[in-house]
């Protein structure tokens, strides 16, 4: 079945939000990584403490959607006790501790080191950067798209 490019975005778009819905680790890597990237915005950062610090954040929220597409794969496939079933989920799971653990790293090396700098001005810096600021509002209309998306799936509306 050949589908377009609007539905393509759209069905990997709502497996964003079904992660984000049920898997209670990844609301909480979501609401760290806004809180993370928010606060970067106030610290005196270069281009790749931004880069560090969005990669880390990335990472986390990838490999925990990896490990929600696994376990929905090893369900289908048996409800029972399975020794590659626990192999693949263990796995899985080994994954995003090793994404936490890097952005854990990432935190203690590149931002704590920068934290005394914190200052609002900081944020106005950013006006400087025509790219900043079209990745800063790419990022926010992203986010405003998944909250809303995220609160009409909870009504019952959209793919689910
Ligand atoms: N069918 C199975 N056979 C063998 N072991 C399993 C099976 N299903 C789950 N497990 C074991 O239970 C653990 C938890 O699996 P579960 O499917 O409940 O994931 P979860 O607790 O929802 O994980 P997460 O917190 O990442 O969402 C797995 O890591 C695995 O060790």
């Amino acid at each position: 079945m050949r589908r377009s490019l609007k539905e393509s975005f759209s069905y990997a778009f709502w497996g964003l939000i079904y992660s984000l819905r049920t898997q209670r680790n990844m609301k909480i890597h979501f609401l760290a990584g806004i809180g993370v990237l928010t606060l970067s915005l106030f610290l005196p950062f270069n281009g790749y403490d931004y880069l560090f610090v969005f990669f880390a954040v990335a990472l986390v929220i990838i490999t925990e959607m990896i490990n929600t597409a696994i376990e929905a794969t090893v369900d289908l496939f048996t409800k029972d006790y399975h020794r590659l079933a626990k192999i693949a989920k263990d796995v899985a799971a080994g994954a995003v501790l090793l994404a936490a653990i890097n952005s854990i790293g990432v935190f203690f090396l590149v931002i704590i080191p920068k934290i005394k700098g914190f200052s609002y001005l900081n944020f106005y810096r950013i006006r400087l950067y025509p790219l900043h600021i079209l990745l800063l509002l790419i990022g926010l209309l992203f986010l405003l798209y998944t909250f809303i998306s995220y609160g009409r799936s909870r009504g019952g509306k959209g793919h689910f």
